[in-house]
């Protein structure tokens, strides 16, 4: 609930779909609610299996959450977003150590053409990550809060049991068993915005607003924002634009997975770009939730009959590598080499992550 002195949010109305004929990337989507009809299981099981590894994201729906319960979260970011730099400094995060919690700015000056977006990174509401934050977030906690349950609780846990069944791993617990909520971890939902740029400067990226990538989580869920921009990496090296829809959220699967499953569910690689010409004055605003293993997880893939049938589809000598590394360990690793190309400490994003493993750029 807000607090009862909080000024009122000004409501949210998403700007219109872009009426521009773009090359969308054709994606299933998973419905939800199936999941507790007899047979929806094992019919979902096939959809994936039919699916995964070809277009890279998915849909869900069904997914519990309104329209309105959205427009909320993106009210609450537009007016965190507009208030002024210096106080939204106050809560800059720490990513020079790798950590993501709380307020990353845009890239000014020279390094401006790195990136045009600035973030908020709420994690967990757990004792572990008790912090300041601006007002604005204070008076909508508890909102936030809920909404970020819902999506662990009723999203992420009910997909990883069906990616443990499509595994054919006896414990159906076994993923979710590593995103235990109330365990040390860094899971957070995000909010995002990014500012348009003149033609030229955008040219002088390629037309480039995020350089293609894999993220470094488990599952990444989009929520509804229409401005187009984002693009997956199609197998026959097409990059395609995603279609955002208004009752669907857009899933991602991610490294941390790929590793967890043994290389049989492959991350998906995308980007953003400038958006079309219909939509390039609209700032791009983004709701986005980044799942992760617990802190403690080690970066192993887990036994799977089916893995096993087919082969792991991971290098050995990363595998190798990965020995003994936690899932905390090699996000801070990714989010540190991040902060090191955005900041200007380096010129090109580094490729080598940790103990030798690479991350790849695709642009
Ligand atoms: O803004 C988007 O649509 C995608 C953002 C993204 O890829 C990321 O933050 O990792
Ligand atoms: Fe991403």
């Amino acid at each position: 609930m807000p607090s009862t002195t909080a000024p009122p949010l000004e409501p949210y109305v998403p700007p219109p779909q872009t009426k521009e004929n773009l090359d969308w990337a054709s994606l299933e989507a998973l419905d939800l609610s199936l999941l507790s009809q007899p047979g929806g299981k094992q019919a979902l099981a096939e959809q994936v299996l039919s699916f995964i590894n070809k277009n890279g994201f998915f849909y869900v729906t069904n997914h519990g959450l309104t329209a309105t319960q959205i427009n909320r979260q993106y009210a609450i970011a537009k007016a965190l977003f507009a208030l002024p730099l210096d106080e939204k400094l106050k809560y800059i995060c720490d990513t020079a150590s790798g950590d993501f919690r709380g307020y990353k700015p845009q890239s000014t000056g020279k390094l401006s053409g790195r990136d045009n977006d600035e973030r908020y990174n709420i994690p967990k509401f757990t004792p572990e990550h008790e912090r300041a934050h601006p007002q604005i977030i204070r008076d909508h906690y508890e909102e936030i809060r809920e909404f970020s349950l819902h999506i662990h609780d009723k999203i992420l846990l009910p997909l990883l049991r069906l990616f443990a069944y499509v595994l054919e791993i006896d414990d159906e617990e076994a993923l979710a068993n590593l995103h235990r909520y109330d365990e040390p971890g860094l899971e957070y939902l995000r909010y995002m915005i990014y500012h348009p740029r003149p033609a030229a400067d955008d040219a002088a990226v390629g037309n480039i607003w995020a350089k293609g990538h894999t993220d470094y989580n488990t599952l990444t869920f989009l929520f509804y924002q229409p401005v187009a921009g984002l693009q997956v990496l199609s197998p026959d090296g097409v990059w395609r634009y995603v279609r955002s829809e208004p009752d669907a959220i857009i899933v991602n699967i991610v490294d941390a997975l790929e590793y967890l499953s043994g290389g049989f569910l492959k991350s998906t690689v995308h980007r953003v770009v400038r958006p079309p010409g219909d939509q390039v004055s609209e700032s791009r605003l983004g709701l986005i939730y980044f799942a992760r293993p617990e802190a403690r997880v080690a970066m192993r893939p887990l036994e799977s009959p089916v893995v096993e049938r087919v082969g792991s589809r991971l290098d050995g000598k990363y595998v190798r590598a990965l020995e003994g590394v936690t899932a905390e360990e090699w996000a801070r690793a990714r989010i540190a080499k991040d902060h090191r190309f955005r900041t200007g400490v380096v010129d090109q994003p580094e490729r080598d992550i940790i103990a030798g493993v690479p991350q790849q750029y695709y642009d």
